[in-house]
């Protein structure tokens, strides 16, 4: 299972029957719903991560990629979109970048 083939899976699922698929209902509740759902599955990683719980937070980290893979094909952001960014980034220290912002 790859991050593509999730979102495949997800874009898949856009007009689908809400009574038949999760992705379908969420979708289908609009991008604002998505996006509140997204948040709610981020705090309970975070407070995993606090916690230090090593299982609950790997699940929980599913649930984030997954939801906020759902936000995305929401608002019609593709995901390559998304990995084309994160390759612009690749070799640039995050270091150097945050020095050279103007704000
Ligand atoms: N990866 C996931 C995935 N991760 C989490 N979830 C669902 O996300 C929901 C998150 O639920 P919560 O824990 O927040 O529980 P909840 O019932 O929403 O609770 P409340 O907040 O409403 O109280 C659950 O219903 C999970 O089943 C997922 N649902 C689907 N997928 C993937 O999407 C594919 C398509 O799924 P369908 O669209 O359902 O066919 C599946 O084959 C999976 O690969």
């Amino acid at each position: 299972m790859t991050l593509d083939d999730l979102f495949a899976t997800i874009e898949a699922r856009k007009g689908a029957d809400p009574d038949s698929s999760w992705t379908a209902k969420l979708l289908a509740n609009g991008p604002e719903k998505c996006a509140e759902k997204f948040g709610e599955e981020a705090v309970e990683a975070i407070i995993e991560a606090v916690r230090d719980d090593k299982p609950a937070l790997t699940s929980e980290a599913a649930d984030v990629l997954y939801h906020l893979l759902v936000m995305l094909a929401a608002r019609d952001v593709a995901l390559s979109d998304v990995m084309a960014e994160l390759t612009r980034r690749q070799g640039t220290s995050g270091l150097t970048e945050k020095a050279a912002r103007t704000r």
